[in-house]
């Protein structure tokens, strides 16, 4: 049980009463939230992002700008995200909490301002991994000391520039520490050629939405196979908006292969990067149908399941939900693909295995995953380990399980402080 959690701080998730019939609203995309700002605060002129998400990460993240010379106002049409200006030379401390984006973006610019930047926060982040990332950093000029430990906390001492160039860079841990170095390339005197070693980094969408983001904020990214380009370019938007979160509508999305019903999530894009789309193709490859048309997506289904193995390398941030949901398979499920989710928010695939296992399902972590064995569950506490994915995990369990008691639900907050709420709106 995480340090800070008592049991008594639990949320019992509702029963499903029947099939669902809803139309929920997910807020905005903590992925495209966070990356905006970043190029926002690296743009030359005001930046309005709209229909942003404000959950703890984003709110870590403009924290963190504003610490590193970023101020922004909020307004009723968004937040005014303003240019990064190189500081005065004071040292500062940046908060992390638990975000793996913030921990990720902001280290680079750092780099750019003159001040001497702290960067920690929640004992979590502390067995993160950065140290790929610090490194490439290092090579490109930057002056950075850590505790040798590869995880936060580090201190950059920002040069007021940084030089950019050609680096390698192993990214197999994270998808972020590619993303880090490409957003910030474009302010960089010489941009970034990163070409990466080690092996195929995961996420890849989320990758794909850094150089689509990078390109709608005016730069000129490329890639050939594992080698990444980014020019140094001026950055300017005046206006951005945000999608909303597709990752976090996925409870909502397979409700119905549990339940039976239909669940309408409004505003779902025709196109986008971002790793919840393919929650498409699974809804049908397990027995439902989803269909997307111009009111956002809509998904029916009657309760039934397959067991099913999957590939979740490049969607890994979906296990969590989609773990809990195969526990109602009708048969066994293997997940593959995920070694580097034990270097999320929690070792996720050793939370699973033990709280899933607990309930009752037969549930063990492999190298790379998980191998999932349907049993009659029952109640009790499902611990989260202070991820907000394991909350959001136990309301799908709590579907068709009654007495499933949630701990410390309020760790939701990271990228949906309104979870619980909305999740009782499903079910009426
Ligand atoms: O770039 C991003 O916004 C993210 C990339 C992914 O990280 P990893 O590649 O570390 O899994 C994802 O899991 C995380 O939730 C958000
Ligand atoms: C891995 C995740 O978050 P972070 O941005 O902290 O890496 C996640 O949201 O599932």
């Amino acid at each position: 049980m995480p340090e800070h959690a008592t049991r008594e701080d639990v949320w019992t998730a509702p029963v499903a009463p029947g099939p669902v019939d809803a139309t929920i609203r997910v807020p905005g995309s903590k992925s495209i939230t966070n990356r905006a700002y970043v190029l926002a605060a690296l743009s030359a002129g005001q930046t309005l992002v709209r229909q942003p998400l404000d959950s703890r990460d984003t709110r870590l993240m403009l924290g963190a700008l504003a610490e590193l010379g970023a101020e922004h106002e909020r307004t009723p049409e968004g937040v005014l995200v303003h240019p990064l200006t190189p500081g005065d030379g004071a040292s500062v401390q940046v908060e992390l909490g638990n975000a793996g984006t913030v921990a990720r973006f902001t280290p680079a610019l750092a780099t750019l301002g003159t001040r001497t930047v702290r960067f920690d926060g929640d004992p979590a982040i502390r067995r993160r991994p950065v140290s790929p990332l610090l490194s490439a950093l290092s090579a490109l000029g930057a002056v950075i000391e850590d505790e040798g430990r590869g995880a936060p906390p580090f201190t950059v001492q920002g040069g007021g520039r940084l030089g950019g160039g050609t680096v390698e860079l192993d990214s197999t841990a994270s998808s972020q520490f590619l993303s880090a170095l490409l957003l910030a390339a474009p302010a960089f005197d010489g941009g970034a050629t990163v070409r990466l070693v080690g092996g195929a980094p995961p996420s890849e969408p989320h990758i794909a939405m850094t150089m689509d983001m990078l390109r709608r904020f005016g730069a000129d990214p490329s890639r050939e196979g594992s080698e990444f380009h980014v020019p140094h370019a001026d950055l300017r938007r005046t206006d951005f908006t945000v999608e909303p979160d597709l990752s976090t509508a996925a409870p909502f999305v397979l409700a119905p292969l549990v339940t039976g019903g239909t669940v309408r999530i409004a505003g779902w894009p025709e196109h986008t990067t971002q790793p919840g789309d393919w929650l498409r193709s699974l809804v049908r490859e397990l027995g439902g149908r989803a269909e997307l048309d111009d009111h956002g997506l809509t998904v029916t289904g009657d309760g039934r399941l397959r067991g099913t193995r999957l590939d979740l390398h490049e969607v890994g941030e979906l296990t969590p939900v989609i773990a809990a949901l195969l526990c109602f398979a009708d048969g066994p499920s293997v997940i593959a693909g995920v070694a580097h989710l034990r270097g999320h928010e929690t070792d996720r695939l050793a939370a699973l295995a033990t709280e899933l296992s607990a309930l009752g399902a037969e549930v063990t972590d492999t190298a790379d995953g998980l191998r999932i064995t349907p049993a009659p569950l029952h109640g009790g506490v499902f611990h989260t380990y202070d991820d907000h994915r394991l909350v959001m995990a136990g309301a799908v369990l709590g579907l068709r399980v009654t007495g499933l008691q949630v701990e410390n639900p309020a760790t939701v907050g990271k990228t949906f402080p309104g979870f619980v709420d909305a999740w009782q709106e499903l079910l009426g």
